[in-house]
């Protein structure tokens, strides 16, 4: 039998929800819920907490994914701290939700992101090194954040970043973003400058630090906090 029709003034579906289950961390047992984007096949995810549909703007998080930093402890970036900071501070509110997107590398995948890395080891910028290998400086797209949103009857945030472009994106979407979070987490030797080089080129709202230099011992590794 052949398939209906999908009438031309239907969208087609971004995101197809999939599934979710309770996930306990350290800080609170979130749930995780999991969507497959239509186009890709990438599983979109959110960790969720507390009662999200009350119309009280929720505390929340666009994250997007950074393997080395997330998982492998990376200090070349911010990633992985940032995240530990959503979690703690939505935890410590007992409401919030962290999109987990999945655009590592700002788009521009896993491998290109090592490729990056190599080039920054020559002496590219992160901007710099996303151009020569031929990509926009940031590729990433936010529109799948709207029907994860809804999903929850989510329509206002207070979104933790420090990054302008998810504000504007969110807003283009529909959403109204109340306030900014501040989440300036584990700036380091290893870091600094590619933390700078987000506040000079890519609009990042970050004070740059300019009394850590190459070479300078690197400091451990802060627990993360939300300034
Ligand atoms: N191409 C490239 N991607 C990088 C580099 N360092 C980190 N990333 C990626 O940059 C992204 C950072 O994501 P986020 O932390 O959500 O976003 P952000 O733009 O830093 O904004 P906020 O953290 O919200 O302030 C992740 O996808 C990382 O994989 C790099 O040097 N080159
Ligand atoms: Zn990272």
């Amino acid at each position: 039998m052949q398939a209906a029709a999908i009438p031309a003034n239907v969208p087609p579906a971004l995101l197809d929800y999939a599934t979710s289950c309770a996930l306990p961390t350290p800080w609170a047992e979130f749930t995780l819920h999991a969507w497959v984007e239509a186009s890709t096949g990438k599983e979109h995810l959110a960790m969720a907490l507390g009662d999200l549909g009350n119309g009280e703007p929720v505390l929340a998080r666009v994250h997007s994914e950074c393997l080395t930093g997330d998982v492998m402890f990376s200090q070349r970036c911010d990633c992985g701290a940032q995240l530990e900071g959503a979690l703690r501070r939505i935890a410590e509110e007992g409401r919030g939700i962290v999109l987990y997107l999945r655009q590592e590398g700002r788009g521009i995948g896993l491998l290109n992101k090592i490729r990056a890395y190599r080039l920054q080891e020559a002496g590219a910028d992160t901007v710099e090194a996303n151009l020569q290998l031929g990509f926009h400086a940031d590729a990433r797209n936010y529109e799948l954040c709207r029907p994860m949103l809804d999903q929850f009857g989510i329509t206002a945030v207070r979104l933790m970043t420090n990054n302008p472009r998810k504000i504007d994106a969110l807003t283009r979407l529909g959403i109204t973003v109340t306030e900014r979070v501040p989440l300036l987490v584990n700036r380091n030797a290893h870091n600094n400058s590619y933390l700078n080089t987000k506040q000079a080129k890519l609009g990042h709202m970050m004070a740059p630090l300019t009394s850590l230099e190459q070479g300078e011992p690197v400091a451990p590794a802060t627990p993360a906090s939300v300034a």
